[in-house]
């Protein structure tokens, strides 16, 4: 378990955390939600020990968090912006997630993980292709298939187990299909004891994929609950947006559609 104790972060006089404290657990999937600027990508990266909270503890029990190599074997992460030589080829790019395992030159096990994670992400009739020319949906599957790659220990699924994959906006860029097969994935993962840990925008996605959701307003915790205790106004409060529930974990925003009714 991940555990973040009274976290808070403040950078360049502007306060983007405070007091937060919660934790992470392998086998669930915990999903980040909140307005924009709310402080969700920071937690993320925070979480990630990606930068150091100025405030609070976080704790990766039987890790030695101040070694990266170790670091890089029981965590992996997913950012928005990733900043990548674009002159690399994809199949370069997935194989970087195999780094913190070989030295030189990678074995058969880091060579059969990084097939299948092209495999996984049907990117492999693009291996040989440039970063530079990719569309934006095969560019964010190239990225999911390096940090998938870093999951794996070797070649078994069980080696996978008590890691964690932090994802910010996992699934900008795909269409329909991506975005379903990448929520089936996550399910797959944190069946195998995998901790994920996600930031999106899609409220239903999140309700229907979600252990527990973290609602983050303005760097402070808002909630920490279980989707199904999700109301019409938690979602106003958090977004400052009426809602309406439409479904079984369906919420719709009611303003957009009642003021076009007011206008014609
Ligand atoms: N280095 C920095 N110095 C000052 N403020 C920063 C810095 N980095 C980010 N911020 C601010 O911190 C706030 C939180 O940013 P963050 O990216 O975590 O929000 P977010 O909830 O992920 O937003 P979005 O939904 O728009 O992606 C924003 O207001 C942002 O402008």
């Amino acid at each position: 378990m991940i555990r973040l104790d009274n976290i808070s972060l403040q950078l360049n006089r502007k306060t983007l955390l405070q007091d937060i404290s919660t934790s992470f657990i392998p086998g669930e999937h915990t999903v980040i939600l909140g307005p924009n600027g709310a402080g969700k990508s920071t937690l993320l990266r925070v979480a990630a020990l990606g930068i150091q909270p100025t405030g609070g503890t976080i704790s990766y029990p039987s890790v030695d968090i101040s070694s990266q190599a170790q670091l890089s074997k029981v965590r992996t992460f997913l950012t928005q912006q990733s900043m990548f030589n674009s002159e690399l080829t994809v199949r370069e790019l997935v194989f970087m997630g195999r780094y913190p395992y070989y030295h030189r030159t990678p074995d058969a096990t880091d060579i059969e993980i990084v097939e299948n994670a092209l495999q996984r992400f049907s990117i492999k009739h693009l291996s040989e292709q440039k970063l530079q020319f990719l569309s934006g949906g095969e560019l964010q599957r190239t990225h999911l298939a390096r940090v998938y790659a870093q999951l794996f220990t070797d070649e078994q699924i069980s080696s996978i187990r008590n890691k964690f994959l932090f994802m910010d906006e996992p699934v900008n860029n795909l269409d329909i299909k991506h975005q379903e097969e990448l929520i089936t994935l996550a399910t797959e993962l944190t069946e195998n004891g995998v901790g994920v840990v996600s930031v999106l925008h899609d409220i239903n996605m999140a309700l229907h994929t979600a252990d527990k959701l973290i609602l983050l307003k303005k760097g402070l915790l808002a909630g920490e609950l279980n989707p199904t205790e999700i109301t019409e106004n938690i979602l106003e409060d958090l977004y400052e947006l009426p809602f309406e529930q439409t479904g079984d974990l369906i919420f719709s925003p009611k303003r957009i559609r009642s003021k076009i009714y007011q206008i014609f």
